[in-house]
């Protein structure tokens, strides 16, 4: 059988950018040229089992600082940590922790970069799914503490969107009422949150009082999650390589 050689978009990019600048500085003998240093070239691939311990080892720290009464996912990413989650969150003879969801949107895959897997930020937050705030279960959180969960944090622009949102929904929800003193408690738990320049922020009280918990924070790279991969098996040799390395 003849044995298969992977090489990636980055890498014949990176080919591609070095020869560009071997022959360019023959050219040009009098000036320094070198190849931009390439941000996007580094990605992520944490497996099943590191998703799942990094939910696990937050979980003590939510139980006792944030004692969450209900869960909103921003789907899609926030689902699956989400759920996990709620599993190192049960208590004995307690009832798990109920999920909600919101579906919000912010990057799409334009398919106008050599990496289909990299997608690029669009320009506004779009809801795709939001919560009914009248209802009488949702009645019933005014004055709760409520768990908000994302897979990421990289700009901050979808965390900003869902923390404004829910806060402004929830405190008409409790003016209609009559309950407008009772607020409710958000914090917010990522399992990764980049270190970078930020584009949105999360209110002030929030960061003082430590009702953000990133599981890890990352340099300024992609990561691709498990569930979002269409081959496993690609994934999980990515995985296995960033663990040797
Ligand atoms: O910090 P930000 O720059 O706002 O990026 C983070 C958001 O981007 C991703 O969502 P995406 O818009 O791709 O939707 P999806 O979860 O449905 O893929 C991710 O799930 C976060 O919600
Ligand atoms: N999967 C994934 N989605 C994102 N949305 C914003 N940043 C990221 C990232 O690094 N990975």
């Amino acid at each position: 059988m003849v044995p298969k050689v992977y090489v990636t978009y980055n890498q014949v990019r990176q080919t591609l950018a070095r020869d560009l600048v071997t022959s360019l500085a023959l050219s040009y003998p009098s000036y320094h040229l070198t190849t931009a240093p390439d941000t996007r070239r580094n990605t992520d691939h944490p497996s099943p089992p590191q998703v799942h311990k990094l939910c696990q080892e937050a979980a003590p720290r939510i139980l006792a600082d944030f004692a969450p009464n209900l869960i909103i996912a921003i789907g899609g990413g926030g689902y699956v940590p989400a759920r996990i989650l709620r599993s190192f969150l049960k208590q004995p003879g307690s009832p798990n922790i109920p999920i909600q969801a919101i579906g919000l949107s912010l990057y799409e895959s334009l398919g106008t970069t050599e990496d289909a897997q990299i997608e690029e930020p669009g320009t506004k937050v779009t809801r795709t799914q939001w919560l009914d705030l009248r209802s009488l279960e949702m009645a019933n959180l005014i004055g709760k503490n409520v768990l908000i969960v994302d897979e990421v944090d990289d700009t901050r622009t979808t965390l900003e969107y869902a923390v404004k949102e829910l806060e402004k929904d929830v405190a008409e929800a409790a003016e209609q009422a009559g309950r407008s003193g009772e607020v409710v408690r958000f914090s917010v738990f990522v399992l990764h949150n980049k270190d970078k320049e930020k584009k949105g922020s999360l209110p002030k009280s929030m960061m003082e009082e430590r009702r953000y918990l990133a599981a890890r924070t990352t340099g300024d790279v992609w990561i691709n999650y498990p569930w979002e991969a269409t081959d496993i098996d690609e994934h999980d040799k990515m995985s296995g390589q960033q663990t040797k390395e």
